[in-house]
């Protein structure tokens, strides 16, 4: 397992600062949310972690390796795979060689596209685990097109999974999720908890506090909390913050 750093992390759009000075540091093992008003800068943070976006200055780390420089792929080589916001779904195909096809990337064997799925057995069995572990393995041989917003979610979970993270950042997964299906959601990421290092965007709280070991509060940019849920939630600053906000923290 690895660990995930962030030093003194900045990033401005103009006058504008989104990431003013951030630092971090998750545990190996650790699934820390990031929470925060709406326009905090949680989105903006996370893709300076992915590589998708450049940080002005500061700098992130996996173990300890200073990977601030690194492009995205680079990082993803490295373990770090972001889910949810950069995840391309080929509608086309079965959630299952969307799987497989993530699992062929890792393995980087060479890009080819199924004609014979029966012959491709190993990497069948390295997908249906992945989509075991997202609660979608029932629905391994439905194209892509077909599945419901909820199943979406959980192919590209499927899909980060199939990467073999060392560390998965989470942007809203239970975005568009409601009811029973968003309960069922975070009981499979529960059961992934441990396995690797996590970092959570999420607005919705119920969830945030049932996954999260500790839990950084982003506003205008700035973190101004960290602490385990119960401490946040009982954090009068925070409180603060989110007054005025639809989500509360329950
Ligand atoms: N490319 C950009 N150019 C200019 N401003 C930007 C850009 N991207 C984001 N911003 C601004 O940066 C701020 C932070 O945006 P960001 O999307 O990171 O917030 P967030 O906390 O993820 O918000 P939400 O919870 O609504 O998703 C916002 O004020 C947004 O308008």
């Amino acid at each position: 397992m690895t660990s995930l750093g962030v030093s003194n992390l900045c990033k401005s759009y103009g006058a504008l600062k989104v990431t003013d000075d951030v630092s971090l540091s998750v545990e190996s093992g650790e699934l820390h949310a990031i929470i925060g008003p709406n326009g905090a800068g949680k989105t903006t943070l996370i893709s300076q972690l992915s590589g998708q976006l450049n940080c002005d200055s500061g700098s992130v780390f996996i173990g300890d390796r200073d990977i601030s420089r690194l492009t995205m792929p680079q990082r993803v080589k490295l373990g770090l795979a972001r889910s949810f916001q950069i995840t391309s779904i080929l509608p086309g195909f079965t959630a299952l060689e969307n799987v497989a096809l993530a699992v062929q990337a890792r393995e980087g064997s060479s890009f080819r596209f199924f004609g014979n799925v029966a012959d491709e057995a190993p990497l069948n069995t390295a997908a249906m685990t992945a989509l075991r572990e997202a609660g979608l393995d029932h629905r391994a041989q439905v194209l892509a097109r077909s599945l419901s917003h909820g199943e979406h979610r959980r192919l590209e979970l499927a899909i980060a999974l199939a990467t073999q993270p060392k560390v998965l950042l989470l942007d809203e997964p239970l975005a568009g999720v409601g009811g029973e299906d968003a309960e069922s959601f975070v009981e499979n990421l529960q059961k992934l908890k441990g396995r690797f290092t996590m970092v959570l965007i999420e607005h919705d709280m119920e969830a945030v506090f049932a996954l999260a070991d500790r839990v950084s509060v982003l506003v205008y940019g700035r973190i101004i909390a960290t602490g385990t849920p119960e401490a946040i939630r009982n954090d009068p600053e925070v409180r603060a913050a989110y007054l005025g906000e639809e989500e509360e923290l329950v």
